[in-house]
């Protein structure tokens, strides 16, 4: 271990104890390379990063570190009939891209869960289900929610497709190191609050950038009073907070959930994994950069108003009066959500009726989100008012067990519909979607504009107060309701019972299956702990991969938007994702606002900024609202962007996976303070003069090339690959050897995260070896 990164005599936080131990190279400049334990898959943010493996003739470094399943295009109708993707999936570019990912899956030899696999399901709900999420390991995926596997004590992050890509062919990302940031939730929540109502009061409180470069750790009785379950729905909404990532401590609550799972280590390797996850907390005076204590009390059932997380009011509120704000910017912003929404001011929460009831997503979608949901829905119907009620299990073993709970025949009796496991109506990449001006009353995580289908109007809250919705019609205050627990649940058929055993006794057969270290081992005697920076490079390594434009000088007129929190849903909406290519972006950047439609259905742009001359030309954008790009991990924003011709975003702040993937793009974010855009950078950009943006010397020069803003930050490391055009792959391949010795280290220290997906892997006859001497699995 490098000494400057593990000071074992300073206090150090659970985050910077998980960080030191995964260092697998830092240089001079301050970034790190650290070594990624666990990577999930899905098919949205992956298939360009294996075809830019495929063109650089790059091959999966750790398939056993590896986890794939399909989760969001995939429609959760009844798979009773189901015979083939070809035939099951109706829309032509989802279908297109979930064989994308089987052809991947088959190319690289990966452990998959398909559609015919009871254990396919949304990627965070699979990963800590089958024990792949584990204390102390670094997990990540094209996905931001990632940063549900936080509440086991891992570091999660979401990253981009180019991450991915850097990720399956070195099994490292490059890092920088973020801040440390505590929330505290002192005493215990009233009967009746559930960790969701928790954090939409924390994200309400601290807004959806309170946690912007940070990791954000989550402590406090009221969350060690909470089920490992509870917690994941914590850490899963964490980015909603701008937070690169949430975290709990592991305690003996996280240990015996994932004792006994597919995946968990056993034996010998149980002990040892529990000694070193008992050593995961923040020392007593570990340092945090930020603090916020928040008394459990003071939480009551919360919900959203308008599209942004942070709109979130205690069920007893009511809607926002815009006369009451002072800040202009915020009180426009206001009058736009409300118009959005179809909201009238000061109208009470309580009383606003809803269409549909979405209860699912990777934030509720597990069994206990399921029972509270059922408990409330048993002996109830769904309101008249209500048209749709879907209940989506998380994943197919989840099904599984409801089932054999009897929830799904206490849904169905309610009236609530019963499906397969996927993303559906969380994000409407799927047949799930809402109508126009529809109100959804939903438990995922995000009610940005247009996200569950166009002019969709979502309502962010808990599983019981979803089902509560449904049962009542409108928005509800969960500790009113009338639950009839005295009505007797229905009977399971006996021969369901004995079919779900036989699933489950199949699913859990490879547990049975010996997990041995998937690489070759040196004995600890071996293993030096080596000054990894010492480590020559491999200099023959080629960094040539995908090719990146050089960055220099840039001079264009620059465009300038006023809001705040522009997401990148709006920046690219979900339809754009289905795409396999990286290019052919350019319509969907800004599409909802750049475009409207006529009455036959033609488009017609709007006077969106960027569709008005000189601007349509403009390859700089300004600014002037906090979070530019914060929400989903989609690389797909940067590659609009790109295609569309803007190279360089100048904002006060950025959504951290955003700013990440600009520059593995080639552009370039630059963060300035908000009353210096406004005043030195806003009025040129709307008097349509010329700026120019100068990498090398880091400064924004005027149109008379006098220099305006004589120094933005830029961190060495991505000044000097952005100058020189250079592929991140090929830089990490350069350090081959410093990964090759991380691992020899980890193969020893953390041999119980050894094996990872392999013992998934059910052998098939006929099939192919893979390179790990196990057989590829059925599709
Ligand atoms: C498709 C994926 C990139 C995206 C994410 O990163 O979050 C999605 O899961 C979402 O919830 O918006
Ligand atoms: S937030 Fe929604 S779309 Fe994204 S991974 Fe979770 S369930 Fe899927």
């Amino acid at each position: 271990m490098p000494a400057e990164t593990a000071d074992e005599e300073q206090p150090r936080t659970l985050y910077d104890k998980v960080f030191d131990d995964h260092v697998v190279h830092k240089d001079e400049s301050g970034s790190y390379l650290i070594y990624i334990d666990r990577h999930l898959v899905h098919e949205v943010t992956s298939p360009q990063a294996f075809e830019g493996l495929k063109s650089a003739g790059r091959g999966v470094r750790r398939p056993d570190c590896t986890l794939v399943t399909v989760d969001h295009n995939i429609p959760t109708d009844s798979r009773k009939n189901f015979k083939s993707i070809a035939t099951f999936i109706d829309q032509a570019d989802s279908r297109l891209q979930v064989e994308t990912l089987e052809q991947n899956v088959k190319d690289f030899d990966l452990p998959y869960f398909g559609m015919t696999d009871s254990r396919q399901g949304i990627v965070h709900v699979v990963g800590p289900e089958q024990g792949f999420t584990l204390p102390g390991t670094t997990v990540v995926c094209g996905d931001s929610h990632t940063s549900t596997h936080g509440a086991f004590g891992a570091l999660a992050f979401g990253i981009g497709t180019s991450e991915v890509e850097h990720v399956l062919a070195t099994q490292t990302v490059i890092q920088t190191k973020s801040k440390n940031m505590i929330i505290r939730v002192d005493g215990e929540l009233a009967p009746g609050i559930t960790s969701k109502d928790l954090i939409l009061h924390v994200i309400g409180t601290i807004g959806t950038a309170g946690g912007t470069g940070c990791v954000i750790e989550f402590a406090g009785q009221a969350i060690r009073s909470l089920s490992v379950e509870a917690r994941m729905s914590i850490c899963n909404m964490s980015i909603e907070a701008g937070a690169r990532a949430g975290m709990i401590q592991p305690d003996e609550k996280t240990f015996a959930y994932i004792k006994g799972r597919p995946l968990a280590p056993k034996g010998a390797e149980w002990e040892k994994a529990v000694a070193y996850w008992r050593t995961l907390y923040s020392d007593k005076d570990a340092k945090f950069d930020r603090e916020v204590i928040i008394q459990a009390k003071d939480i009551i059932p919360t919900i959203t108003w308008g599209n942004s997380p942070q709109d979130a009011l205690p069920i007893t509120g009511k809607v926002p009066d815009p006369k009451n704000f002072d800040d202009p910017i915020a009180r426009e912003s206001i009058v736009a959500a409300l118009e959005y929404q179809g909201l009238v001011p000061n109208t009470p929460l309580q009383e606003i009726p809803v269409d549909k009831v979405f209860i699912g997503s990777c934030t509720n979608s597990r069994i206990e989100d399921l029972r509270a949901a059922a408990k409330v829905a048993r002996g109830h119907h769904i309101a008249k008012n209500v048209k749709r009620v879907l209940v989506v299990p998380g994943s197919g073993l989840i099904k599984k067990q409801a089932e054999a709970e009897g929830l799904d025949k206490i849904f169905t009796a309610a009236g609530f519909e019963w499906r397969e496991a996927g993303c559906s109506m969380c994000l409407g990449m799927n047949p799930d979607i809402l109508s126009p001006y529809e109100r959804c009353a939903s438990t995922s995580n995000r009610n940005f504009r247009g996200r569950q289908g166009a002019l969709s109007r979502t309502h962010l809250m808990s599983p019981a107060m979803a089902a509560a919705t449904a049962v009542i019609g409108h928005f509800t205050d969960i500790r009113n309701f009338n639950y009839k627990d005295g009505v007797d649940q229905p009977k399971i058929k006996v021969d369901d019972a004995e079919e779900s055993r036989k699933l489950e006794e199949a699913v859990y057969e490879n547990e049975k299956r010996p997990v041995s270290p998937s690489q070759p081992g040196e004995t600890e005697e071996e293993i030096e702990e080596d000054e990894l920076e010492d480590i020559p490079p491999n200099e023959d390594a080629s960094t040539v991969g995908s090719g990146m434009e050089k960055f220099e000088t840039l001079t264009s007129v620059a465009a300038a938007l006023t809001k705040t929190n522009i997401d990148t849903d709006a920046i690219i909406p979900k339809q754009f994702l289905k795409t396999i290519k990286r290019t052919g972006l350019k319509e969907g950047l800004f599409y909802e606002a750049r475009f409207t439609k006529d009455s036959n259905g033609k488009l017609i742009p709007t006077d969106f900024v960027l569709n008005v001359e000189p601007y349509t030309h403009a390859k700089i954008l300004v600014v002037t609202g906090n979070n530019f790009g914060c929400g989903s991990s989609r690389e797909h924003a940067p590659w609009a962007l790109k295609d569309f011709g803007i190279k360089s975003i100048i904002a006060p702040s950025f959504g951290d996976i955003f700013y990440n993937n600009s520059f593995k793009n080639g552009l370039l974010p630059i963060r300035l303070p908000k009353a210096v855009i406004k005043e030195k950078l806003y009025p040129l950009a709307i008097a349509q003069k010329e700026i120019t943006v100068d990498l090398p010397k880091q400064q924004i020069l005027g149109p008379d090339g006098a220099v305006i803003i004589p120094h933005f930050e830029v961190e060495e490391f991505r000044k000097h690959c952005l100058l020189n055009g250079l592929d991140d792959i090929g830089l990490t391949l350069q350090k081959v050897q410093c990964i090759d010795q991380y691992e020899k280290k980890r193969l020893s220290k953390f041999s119980f995260l050894e094996g990872g997906s392999r013992g998934l892997i059910v052998p098939v006859k006929g099939a192919k070896k893979s390179p790990f001497g196990v057989t590829a699995q059925e599709w």
